[in-house]
């Protein structure tokens, strides 16, 4: 992905000082990227704008908060625009939320893969339904 900008928002701002350090260390990488700090509940109309969205698994730890997120994800969300959702399965469960299928209404649900290697996190792709 070489032309794609990136915006992450994460709602600890340590972790965006070392993600920023991170992403320094590739100084072209870091010209199309940027880090905002705060609730993605609080995120609304920003949200339209992209793409692809990617879902850290440990925003919402209970599957109450996990379903509210991606409500709100998918209310703001671009129609026909792509989120991935990471998920778990077995023992992983244990350290992750697990996202099943009755959790993500509204979304068409393209795909869930569950590595059979040492990746720890299953993954969702959804898409919203542009009507
Ligand atoms: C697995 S870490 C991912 C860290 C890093 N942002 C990344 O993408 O590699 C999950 C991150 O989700 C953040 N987080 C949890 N709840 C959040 C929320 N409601 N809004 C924004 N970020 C949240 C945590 O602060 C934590 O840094």
């Amino acid at each position: 992905m070489k032309f794609t900008h990136f915006d992450n928002f994460d709602i600890d701002e340590a972790a965006n000082d070392v993600a920023l350090q991170i992403v320094a260390s590739d100084p072209e990488l870091e010209k199309r990227t940027k880090f905002e700090t705060g609730d993605i509940m609080e995120v609304q109309d920003k949200l339209s704008e992209y793409d692809c969205i990617f879902l850290a698994a440990l925003v919402g730890m209970s599957k109450v908060d996990k379903v509210k997120i991606l409500g709100h994800i998918r209310k703001y969300m671009k129609e026909g625009g792509v989120l991935l959702v990471r998920s778990a399965k077995g023992a992983s469960a244990f350290l992750y939320p697990v996202v099943e299928e009755q959790d993500v209404l509204g979304f068409e649900l393209l795909s869930i893969f569950h590595p059979t290697n040492d990746v720890i996190n299953s993954v969702a792709l959804l898409r919203k339904p542009a009507f």
